[in-house]
């Protein structure tokens, strides 16, 4: 079936997506950046040097920062924009959203309004009908046409197996969920954790406490996730625990690395400088936010969002921690 898709955002995920879509014959893919010479350079030289060296963009994928061109014709579009870009770059979109199906792409939570990506897209575009992909899925990995699993989460259980049949392929396994807001959570909150892996790698702490760490940090999010409305057996699944795996253990992980070097003493304004995006630092600010209104307690979202916004000591952090008193596992 001949489809034309939009993807919004020329980052390493918009682009290895844009990849993706284009092993298909029949599909038209075109792929928008907010910023023209990035857009320029990925068009002259076939690759997103940057943010995704390696991965080729093939000839038929069209490279445009103009978003009437980007749209023109889409059966979908496919928003892989970072959540502090997004309202902006979505206002650019205004008037040209039709009915066409938006699937969003995005990991984290906006800060201010504490709205998830889609909420961010509803608002802005006026649209209906969305959906979420999420999971396990390295840019490097996918971009590569390499194995991985992830979920499809809509409302509207056409569209999640829309999107399972039409973006998912043997190699790029979708599965559907209709817990959106549970779906959204997990993606945007592993991210901070995986800041906290990172620091306990970075700390030299060991194997041991990072397999503590993951597991409270899994808790934590689920008990966060539930008092949201999300559904606690999506915290287990592939936008849960499959997620929450990869980006704390992972090479690729740019959250994992921003905790690495905060651990190994590198200065805070250098760490967070530079042009790759970990939006666990900035969903490390909304959650703060949201947990000093609602009263959660979540301890080790609470020691990132100290460390990186508040320049906490990352031991001192971790001191905080360990005098915790422990009590029950199952919260
Ligand atoms: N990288 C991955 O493996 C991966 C996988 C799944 C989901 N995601 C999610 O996808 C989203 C995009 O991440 P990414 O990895 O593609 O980002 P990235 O760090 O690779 O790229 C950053 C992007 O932000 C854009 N940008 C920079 N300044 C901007 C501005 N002022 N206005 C608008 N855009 C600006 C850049 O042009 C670039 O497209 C994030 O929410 C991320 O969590 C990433
Ligand atoms: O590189 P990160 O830390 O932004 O993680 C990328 C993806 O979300 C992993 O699934």
């Amino acid at each position: 079936m001949a489809l034309t898709f939009a993807v919004l955002g020329n980052g390493a995920w918009g682009t290895a997506i844009a990849v993706h879509l284009s092993q298909r014959p029949d599909y038209r893919v075109k792929l928008w950046g907010a910023l023209p010479e990035t857009v320029e350079e990925m068009r002259r030289l076939r690759e997103n040097v940057p943010l995704l060296p390696g991965v080729r963009i093939p000839e038929s994928v069209v490279l445009t920062s103009d978003p009437a061109e980007a749209v023109e014709g889409a059966d979908c579009w496919m928003s892989a924009i970072p959540t502090a870009f997004l309202r902006a770059s979505l206002q650019r979109f205004a008037g040209l959203a039709s009915q066409v199906p938006i699937v969003s792409l995005s990991k984290g939570l906006e800060n201010g309004t504490f709205y998830r990506p889609t909420e961010v897209i509803r608002e802005v575009l006026g649209v209906q009908r969305l959906a979420v992909l999420s999971g396990p899925s390295h840019a490097e990995e996918v971009g590569r046409g390499l194995p991985a699993a992830v979920v499809a989460a809509s409302e509207e259980l056409e569209l999640a197996l829309w999107v399972q049949r039409h973006i998912g392929t043997e190699r790029f396994r979708v599965y559907t969920n209709s817990d959106v807001v549970g779906v959204e959570l997990c993606g945007a909150l592993k991210n901070v954790m995986a800041i906290a892996a990172g620091l306990c790698d970075g700390l030299q702490f060991g194997d041991n406490a990072k397999a503590a760490l993951v597991t409270r940090g899994l808790a934590e999010m689920t008990r966060f996730g539930v008092a949201h409305g999300a559904d606690s057996h999506t915290f287990h699944g592939l936008a849960g625990l499959g997620d929450l795996i990869v980006t704390c253990y992972s090479e690729h992980s740019r959250n994992r690395r921003v905790g690495f070097r905060l651990g190994r003493g590198e200065p805070r304004e250098a760490v967070l400088a530079g042009p790759q995006v970990a939006e666990g630092v900035w969903t490390s600010r909304s959650v703060y936010e949201r947990v000093q209104r609602i009263g959660l307690e979540t301890p080790i979202m609470t020691g990132v969002y100290r460390i990186v916004h508040e320049g906490q000591s990352p031991l001192d952090a971790v001191r905080d921690l360990l005098r915790r008193q422990p009590g029950n596992e199952r919260w």
